[in-house]
């Protein structure tokens, strides 16, 4: 008996190994495909790398239709081209199959536009934006152009007229704007172009949003897989591929689909330098985070337009009415709207009734108000195309302007039992994830490599919060393993405590530091709450953590379960590095400060005076010129500048100038030991120049003033 109990046991075990085996090939699997995927990106890069060469070309030469082509811009009143747009218009003139990748705003248009008119016979552009066709075709006649639309509102008809001029060789129709759809269904539309094509009166068609066409992008619309009969049917007609954004792997799927492996790509740099990316921790409680979002609003974006991005339609409504209550005009944008609702919403926020618009992904493409300040996501976006494409939605007239993601740990949990049925949901969301996790490096830098571009970070300048705070921020990198090993262990404990035998990361975390005591970062250093949640996140990224997936009331519960790599982490040897922000070097500020107090202290003391009477006594004493400077940036007052005295380096005169137009209504932080901590209401609204001043004598010092 206890022969046949030893053989059981055994059997089990071998089981039990064998399905751990097994689960690790299809991790491997798994990750192999995602290798081969990298792989087919990487060679498509170097082609890339190549194509992007034969730009200068395209722009250098001299065509028989160049006269033509400036002719036609100086007579649309273009002064100039923009970068890559005569590239494009010459590689389409010459009948070459063409794709622009160009940022939006960068001026796509203009690059079929000045092509139909010099071209003999028909431009045939694609576009699903039905809204954004008539403001096309009102354009085009303030070009002298004639363009026509046919889609599903168009009469009999205007689409009867519209199909005689196609086919008429007098006619001086160049260019029709249609739907997908329209290639994908309508018999006798396209019984029109194949006669085109015959007469050699189609001259080219433009695939607008081509990225579309591709499973990879974010953006996936079925009726543009009907494109691919174009090549096939028309083979001498160039097509022209434009989009805002392609990676590698959306680029190489949209030529595979259309037959254009032979285009000639040209891709804009995805680099928009006026945008300034930040990423702020998302307050644990929901209205606390209203409160953080309100307030972010108030101050640094008063009177200025913007975006917040939601996830949900629920959660537009909720943070549109709960802006509202916070004195911000808002209005919530989402596809169970009615196209009135919507287009009313859109008008008003154009023409500035609205201060922000509260939207879901519903508010995209098409959206072109060159003067919005900021867009904040309020919630992760699925993949960093998405977000890429939503946040450049921001600046578009060149100036500043902030892109600001409010992050937390459970959202990564509502999104991926969204996005987990989607073809490559995992991979986007993960990638997403790793831009909000990201501490240490550029924020562009993960842009670009998403982009497949190589971004050093000397090239940001000071533009998002990672490189502005650089020179003030120490990261240290600490080993976690220990946590790590707790964190799997706490799975299976928090399994128990369920009835359906799962473990969700709340109850992970419960689980893990409910009533323990938190791990150390350091010597010194107990984990917040928020650093627990990176050591989770981290080991979801590098496969020590893995999400399960199970079929609920409304979509899917996501659940924490131990990774592929979770096994050489509890027998060794894998070990668990994350990157922290060091509070060491605060520490070591907070010394600073404290030698420091005796000069720096009255100096909050004289700012406070100068905020609240004319004239005050000024009894601090500076070193140095450098000294006072180093206390002005502690002080971190962004509109002040101050002057040395002429003859020597001491501070004989010291001057607080207004130097930009700030916000009403200003709080002025005086963060320092001993002094004042806030000076509220700080009017920087008055006329500019002089406004108020201090002086007198330090006790044996020399005469000093400050002028505010
Ligand atoms: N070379 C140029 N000089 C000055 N203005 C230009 C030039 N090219 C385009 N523009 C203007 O830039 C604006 C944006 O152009 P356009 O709408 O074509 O951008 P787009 O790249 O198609 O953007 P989207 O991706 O949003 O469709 C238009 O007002 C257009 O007239």
């Amino acid at each position: 008996m206890a022969f046949k109990g030893n053989a059981q046991s055994e059997l089990a075990m071998l089981d039990a190994d064998i399905g751990t085996i097994d689960q690790q090939i299809l991790e491997l699997r798994k990750r192999k495909a995602e290798l081969e995927h990298k792989k087919r990106d990487a060679q498509a890069r170097v082609k890339m790398h190549q194509e992007r060469d034969q730009a200068y070309d395209w722009e250098g030469m001299t065509f028989p239709w160049t006269k033509t082509v400036d002719m036609i811009r100086d007579k649309m009143c273009i002064k100039s081209f923009r970068h890559l747009q005569l590239s494009t218009i010459n590689a389409t003139m010459s009948g070459k199959d063409c794709i622009l990748i160009m940022p939006t705003g960068g001026g796509k248009s203009l690059c079929y536009q000045i092509p139909a008119y010099a071209s003999k016979g028909v431009t045939v552009v694609i576009s699903p934006l039905v809204s954004l066709m008539e403001d096309q075709l009102l354009s085009l006649q303030r070009y002298g152009i004639e363009g026509a639309v046919l889609n599903s509102s168009t009469t009999k008809e205007d689409t009867k007229a519209v199909y005689d001029k196609m086919t008429d060789p007098n006619s001086t129709l160049k260019i029709i704007y249609v739907t997908p759809e329209k290639i994908a269904k309508t018999k006798t539309f396209n019984m029109k172009m194949e006669a085109m094509y015959g007469m050699q009166r189609l001259s080219r068609v433009v695939i607008d949003e081509v990225h579309c066409c591709s499973q990879w992008g974010h953006d996936f619309r079925p009726d543009f897989k009907a494109l691919n009969i174009l090549k096939r049917q028309y083979p001498k007609t160039p097509i022209l591929g434009l989009t805002a954004t392609a990676t590698v792997r959306v680029l190489r799927d949209i030529q595979d689909m259309l037959g254009m492996s032979g285009a000639v790509v040209f891709r804009a740099p995805f680099n928009r330098p006026n945008l300034f990316y930040e990423v702020h921790h998302k307050a644990a409680t929901p209205s606390d985070a209203m409160n953080a979002l309100a307030d972010l609003i108030r101050h640094r974006f008063d009177e200025q337009s913007g975006i917040v991005y939601c996830l949900s339609v629920k959660d537009t409504e909720e943070v549109a009415r709960d802006l509202t209550q916070r004195g911000i005009h808002a209005r919530c944008y989402h596809a169970q709207l009615t196209q009135d609702a919507r287009n009313k919403t859109h008008h008003e926020w154009l023409r500035n009734r609205i201060h922000v618009v509260v939207a879901t992904v519903a508010f995209g493409m098409g959206i072109d108000k060159p003067d919005v300040r900021f867009v904040i996501h309020h919630t992760l976006s699925k993949s960093i195309e998405t977000f890429y494409q939503e946040s450049g939605r921001a600046g578009r007239d060149g100036k500043t302007a902030h892109c600001i993601l409010f992050y937390r740990m459970p959202d990564i949990f509502r999104l991926s039992s969204i996005t987990y049925q989607e073809k490559v949901g995992e991979e986007n969301l993960r990638g997403m994830v790793a831009f909000a996790q990201n501490i240490s490096q550029c924020r562009r830098a993960p842009l670009a490599e998403h982009f497949g571009e190589e971004w050093i970070a000397d090239m940001c300048p000071a533009m998002c919060d990672m490189c502005k705070k650089a020179a003030t921020r120490k990261i240290v990198t600490v080993d976690v393993t220990e946590a790590a090993v707790k964190i799997i262990n706490a799975i299976e404990v928090g399994r128990k405590k369920t009835q359906s035998g799962k473990c969700t990361a709340l109850q992970l975390m419960e689980a893990w530091i409910g009533k323990n005591d938190r791990p150390k970062l350091g010597a010194l250093r107990v984990a917040t709450k928020e650093d627990c949640e990176r050591i989770v996140v981290e080991m979801m990224l590098n496969g020590y953590l893995t999400q399960t997936y199970q079929a609920a009331q409304y979509g899917y519960n996501s659940y924490l379960q131990p990774g592929p790599l979770a096994k050489s982490l509890l027998k060794g040897p894998a070990r668990v590095e994350i990157a922290f922000e060091s509070k060491e070097k605060e520490k070591e500020k907070e010394k600073e400060k404290t030698f420091k107090q005796p000069t720096v202290a009255p100096l909050s003391a004289v700012l406070l005076a100068a905020v609240e009477e004319e004239d005050a006594e000024l009894n601090s004493a500076f070193d140095s010129f450098q000294e006072c400077e180093e206390v002005l940036d502690a002080v971190e007052v962004p509109v002040i500048d101050i002057k040395p005295d002429d003859d020597d380096d001491d501070v004989e005169e010291l001057v607080v100038v207004k130097k930009t137009p700030a916000p009403k209504d200003v709080v002025l932080e005086l963060d320092l030991p001993g002094g004042f901590s806030q000076v509220d209401d700080f009017d920087f609204a008055s006329p500019p120049g002089l406004k108020r001043s201090v002086s007198g004598s330090a006790a044996g010092q020399k005469k000093r003033r400050g002028l505010f």
